[in-house]
C-alpha cells in the first residue's frame, strides 16, 4: 500500500494476495440456524458473489468476515489469518464494508464521509486518499466532495459508498446487495463502475446479490446459499454445465430465462 495518494495496482508477486475462507461455520439467532455448516474460499483478488432466496443466510455469512457476526463454531480467516487474531475494530478498519443502505453518515459530506476510515486509522493523507477513491467511483472530490448524501442521486450514494469502502485500500471488501433498490439503467452503471474498480485496484471481494444474472456478469465465482448452507460455489458457467442439486438447476434456470427475455 502507498501512502502518497497513488492508487497502486495489484500486489507484487512474492506477497500472497488476501483471500476469505470459513469453515464449517454455524451461527445461530436464538434458536434459529441461519448458517449452517457453511464452508467457503474466496481466492486473492477475485470476486465471489452470494446468492440465494431471502433469509438464505448471506448477509449474515458476510458479515462473520467483518466480526459483526461472531459464529458459535468453525473457523473464518481474511487474508490467511483467523479473524480473532486481532480486535473485531482493527479489523472493521481494514476490510472495506458496504452495508445494505449504504451507511453514509447523513450529516456528513461526502468527502468526510469516504475519508471515515482513513481518518480513523490515521493516515497522513486522508483527504487525498478519499479523493482518489471518488474519483475511482466516478465522482470527482470536486464537484461531489462539498455535498451531504442527500444532494446525491441513489445511485451516486452508492458509489459514494462503494468509494468510503475503498478509500482506506483495503486487499478485501465486504458489498451487501450494493446495486439493490436502483433502476436498470443505474444499476447497470454501478455494475460497470464496479468492473472498472475491480480492473483498477485487484480487490478481493464478496459480494451478496439477489440477481444471479448479476452474479455471472461481476463475479469469478458464485456460491448459491440455500437454509444456511452452500451448495454449489463455481464460476457461473461450472453451475450450468454441472449444477450440483436441483436448486441450482432451477435457479440458473430462471436466471438464463430471464436474461433471454431481455434479449428478445
Ligand atoms: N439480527 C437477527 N436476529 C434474529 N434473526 C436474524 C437476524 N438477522 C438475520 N436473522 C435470520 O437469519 C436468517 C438469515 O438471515 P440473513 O439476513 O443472513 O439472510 P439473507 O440471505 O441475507 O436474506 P436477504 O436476502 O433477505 O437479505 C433469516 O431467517 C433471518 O430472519
Amino acid at each position: 500500500m502507498r501512502d502518497d495518494g497513488a492508487y497502486t495496482v495489484r500486489v507484487s508477486a512474492s506477497v500472497p494476495p488476501p483471500a476469505l475462507a470459513a469453515r464449517d461455520v454455524v451461527h445461530r439467532y436464538g434458536v434459529e440456524r441461519a448458517l449452517d455448516g457453511v464452508s467457503l474460499d474466496v481466492a486473492g483478488g477475485a470476486t465471489c458473489a452470494l446468492v440465494g432466496e431471502s433469509g438464505s443466510g448471506k448477509t449474515t455469512l458476510l458479515r462473520c468476515f467483518n466480526r459483526m457476526v461472531e459464529p458459535e463454531h468453525g473457523a473464518v480467516s481474511v487474508g490467511g489469518a483467523d479473524v480473532r487474531a486481532a480486535s473485531a475494530v482493527a479489523l472493521r478498519r481494514s476490510v472495506g464494508y458496504v452495508p445494505q443502505d449504504g451507511g453514509l453518515l447523513p450529516h456528513w459530506r461526502v468527502l468526510r464521509n469516504v475519508a471515515l476510515v482513513p481518518s480513523l486509522r490515521r493516515m497522513p493523507n486522508a483527504t487525498a486518499l478519499a479523493s482518489d477513491a471518488l474519483a475511482l467511483v466516478g465522482l470527482p472530490a470536486e464537484r461531489y466532495g462539498r455535498r451531504f448524501p442527500h444532494e446525491l442521486s441513489g445511485g451516486q450514494r452508492q458509489r459514494v459508498a462503494l468509494a468510503r469502502a475503498l478509500a482506506a485500500r483495503p486487499g478485501v471488501i465486504l458489498l451487501d446487495e450494493p446495486f439493490g433498490a436502483l433502476d436498470a439503467i443505474t444499476r447497470a452503471d454501478l455494475q460497470s463502475a464496479f468492473a472498472d474498480v475491480r480492473a483498477a485496484t485487484g480487490v478481493t471481494t464478496l459480494l451478496v446479490t439477489h440477481d444471479l444474472a448479476e452474479a455471472a456478469r461481476l463475479a469469478d465465482t458464485v456460491a448459491v446459499m440455500r437454509a444456511g448452507r452452500v451448495e454449489q460455489c463455481a464460476p457461473f458457467a461450472g453451475l450450468a454445465a454441472s449444477p450440483a442439486t436441483a436448486y441450482v438447476a432451477a435457479l440458473v434456470a430462471k436466471a438464463v430465462e430471464a436474461t433471454g427475455a431481455l434479449r428478445r
